[in-house]
């Protein structure tokens, strides 16, 4: 969406750190310790990837069966009668679904229900509700077996209705046996999930997840739920969110870490829980920007040191500052993917930029009117791509939610959209049309 010429002086444009995070995560996917294939049951495989196709072994519906609730007959016994004349049948014995397949005498009709196999001989179906019977009296099995229908079936059918297949579902008319129900790399789906359990399919090859380790830096932060004196300092919100968002896109989160501002610790800390879990991936918060304490930047600094890192600033707000790189560990090379500490940075960052790096199901964007806060026209920063909170509204237009600041976890919990303001575009006026991106 952004054009170079219209970035802020030292951004890079976001097109540029894609590629670039595409290029880490591919360079894991490459590695002889990249994530293999595991066999799951269709109850586990919702969110997992599929490591390779998977062919229909059978046709479904296995027999051509009835639409309806009905009878079944053979158009061309009704040939000779003309529009508008009643048509008598003699009846046969009644086929509910789960009945064994069967066949029609010449000239008859039978009672069939809306999943029973069509019998042999049949090619059309009247519904009940087209005939003098209205609606079958309901029953049980045990009933059923006993129970008489009438003897005659009498009906008048316009010739126009009297075609043959209708209300009839052919053999293999949803899948056909060797049809390609699902390709690798596809994202296991409920209705995909649904269509493998259709033609019988139990289980699954899909490809390990990748496993992250997330970690939290700052001194400052602390574990939400344990009581501590010093009531000044801000809790965690960084790993659980990016956790959850992690695992959202279907990441194994094996650990979540919260380390000082201490590089030596930081490296310490990551190094063992990335061993102990054999991770592909460190996710962190903080310690990117141009202060005096940076502890991501710091130990990627220090000598000898197994984390290298390349540092950029996107062209977008929030989340300009960026980190990339490895560490070396010894089961092998682990992405590292360096956010900025902000929580509404480090989420952005996650949906804007990562989400696609992992071949997580892309998030749809549209292009919606965008109602301002006060209905007054709200500042945009010149050379930046700024992506703001939104709600989405029933009307099909989205109204922003919260000031810009990236320290908005509130407004962010509020939100079901990010609207995505081009780096030309300086102010937001109530009704301009902006792509947005949808979260739920
Ligand atoms: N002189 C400059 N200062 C800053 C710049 C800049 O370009 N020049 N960039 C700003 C931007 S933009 C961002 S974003 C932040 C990024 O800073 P860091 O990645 O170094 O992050 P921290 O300084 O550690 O934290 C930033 C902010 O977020 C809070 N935080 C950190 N971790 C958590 C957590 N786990 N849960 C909740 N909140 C967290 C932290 O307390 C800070 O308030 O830098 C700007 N500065
Ligand atoms: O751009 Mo920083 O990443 O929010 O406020």
């Amino acid at each position: 969406m952004e054009q170079d010429s219209h970035l802020a002086p030292g951004r890079i444009p976001l097109a540029e750190h894609r590629r670039s995070l595409r290029e880490l995560v591919g360079a894991v996917l490459d590695s002889p310790h990249a994530p293999g294939a595991a066999t799951v049951g269709l109850k586990r495989a919702r969110g997992r990837t599929l490591s390779r196709d998977v062919t229909s072994p059978v046709n479904v519906p296995p027999v051509a069966n009835s639409q309806m609730d009905g009878f079944a007959l053979n158009v061309e016994s009704l040939a000779s009668t003309p529009d508008g004349a009643p048509i008598t049948l003699p009846l046969g014995t009644l086929i509910a679904a789960g009945d064994e397949p069967s066949t029609l005498e010449p000239g008859s009709a039978r009672p069939i229900m809306t999943g029973a196999p069509l019998p042999a001989g049949a090619n059309a179906v009247i519904p009940v509700e087209e005939t003098a019977v209205g609606r079958f009296a309901q029953r049980t099995k045990e009933e059923s077996d006993v129970c008489t229908q009438p003897s005659d079936l009498t009906f008048t059918l316009a010739s126009e209705r009297r075609t043959e297949g209708r209300f009839v579902r052919p053999a293999g008319s949803d899948t056909e046996r060797g049809d390609v129900v699902a390709r690798a790399g596809q994202v296991l789906t409920a209705r995909l999930i649904g269509h493998l359990a259709s033609v019988g399919v139990a289980e699954v090859e899909v490809r390990e997840r990748l496993r992250a380790v997330v970690v939290s830096t700052g001194t400052e932060v602390r574990e939400p739920g344990e009581p501590e004196p010093d009531d000044w300092r801000i809790f965690d919100a960084n790993s659980f969110l990016v956790a959850a968002a992690l695992e959202d896109a279907g990441i194994e989160v094996c650990a979540r870490l919260r380390v000082p501002d201490d590089p030596r610790a930081l490296l310490d800390d990551v190094g063992t829980a990335c061993e102990s879990v054999r991770a592909h991936l460190v996710v962190s918060t903080g310690g990117v920007s141009a202060g005096a304490v940076e502890p991501i930047r710091q130990a990627a600094q220090m000598a000898a040191s197994p984390l290298r890192l390349a540092f950029d600033k996107v062209a977008m707000q929030p989340g300009g500052p960026q980190g990339l790189g490895m560490l070396a560990a010894e089961h092998g090379e682990v992405a590292w993917i360096a956010l900025p500490g902000n929580p509404v940075s480090a989420y952005v960052s996650l949906e804007m930029f990562v989400r696609e790096a992992l071949a997580a199901p892309p998030r749809a964007r549209v292009r919606l009117p965008v109602r301002t806060q006060t209905a007054e026209s709200e500042p945009s920063p010149e050379g930046l791509v700024q992506v703001r909170r939104a709600r989405l509204n029933s009307d099909s237009t989205v109204k922003l939610v919260g000031g810009p600041g990236s320290h908005l976890v509130g407004a962010l919990a509020l939100s079901d959209a990010l609207v995505l303001i081009p780096p030309e575009v300086t102010r937001v006026a109530d009704g301009d049309i902006h792509e947005v991106m949808i979260l739920r």
